[in-house]
């Protein structure tokens, strides 16, 4: 098995408060691994170092094999790793196509420029391609504020896999998605991301999502990973029953604890 993604020693300190410490993970190609925590747990922080977002404080991260650490968003998505947001990331009074053309349009260029055409037919084609995988064809045309949060979401998540990534982090893909919505939006996103071989990691605070499309969890509490392992096997683990997913309550120390 081919690794994809490591990380050794992967620290990020806020001032005094510790946002992630000493993480080391290995994931490899065509993993779907769940990343879960209580809020504040260090989440996004972790997925922020990794996508080039946000400056590790210390350690390593290798993305097919080669040092990504202090390369920006940009540069990491032409390598093949991208990512989606919690709150989409999207132009709300342009309509669908548009801004998968500039997003397509921003990868291209190291700086957006202005006066070439955003619409050129490779690349509405390629905006095509992905709104039909998505199930989101139908929005084609109209304005993001005309959508319903799953799409948007779809929306988020189809600009992250336009540039044919290797891995996609996904931060939250449910979250602020109606119950009905969630696991319609959850089976569209695993048949595009199967259907392209990715490895994909994803946050997620719902456990129903995690135990039916992941093979893997990373448990995290406190800025640390607690557990790293088969689906069943982390949620079923105490501490993270006590910690993460509240199933179980933390004992109070008896008299007799030292
Ligand atoms: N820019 C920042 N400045 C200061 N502290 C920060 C910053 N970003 C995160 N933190 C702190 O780092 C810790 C980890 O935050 P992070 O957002 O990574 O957690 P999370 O697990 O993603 O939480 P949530 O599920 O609520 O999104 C928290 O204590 C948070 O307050």
């Amino acid at each position: 098995m081919t690794e994809i993604l490591k990380t050794e020693g992967l620290s990020r300190y806020f001032g005094a408060v510790t946002a992630a410490e000493d993480i080391n993970i290995t994931i490899t190609e065509g993993e779907i691994v769940g990343v879960i925590g209580s809020n504040g747990a260090g989440k996004t922080t972790f997925i922020n170092m990794v996508t080039g977002y946000l400056p590790p404080s210390s350690g390593t991260i290798a993305f097919g094999g080669a040092p990504i650490k202090g390369l920006g968003p940009r540069k990491l998505m032409r390598k093949g790793l991208t990512r989606s947001f919690q709150i989409p990331q999207l132009f709300l009074e342009l309509p669908v196509i548009d801004n998968l053309a500039i997003a397509l349009a921003s990868a291209e260029h190291n700086q957006f420029q202005m006066l070439r055409p955003v619409r050129t037919p490779r690349r509405l084609a390629a905006a095509d391609n992905i709104l039909e995988q998505m199930n989101i064809s139908q929005y084609r045309d109209e304005m993001v504020t005309a959508m319903p949060q799953g799409a948007r979401k779809l929306l988020d998540i189809a600009i992250a896999m336009l540039g044919n990534p290797k891995m996609l982090l996904l931060d939250e893909p449910t979250s602020g998605v109606s119950m009905e919505e969630k696991y319609t939006l959850m089976d569209t996103v695993m048949e595009a991301v199967k259907r392209r071989g990715l490895t994909v990691l994803f946050v997620e605070h719902d456990m129903e999502i995690v135990q039916r499309y992941v093979t893997r969890v990373l448990a995290f509490a406190s800025g640390v990973v607690i557990k790293d392992g088969p689906v069943d096997e982390v949620l079923a683990d105490k501490q993270v029953q006590e910690l993460v997913t509240g199933k179980r309550k933390k004992q109070p120390e008896t008299e007799g604890d030292a």
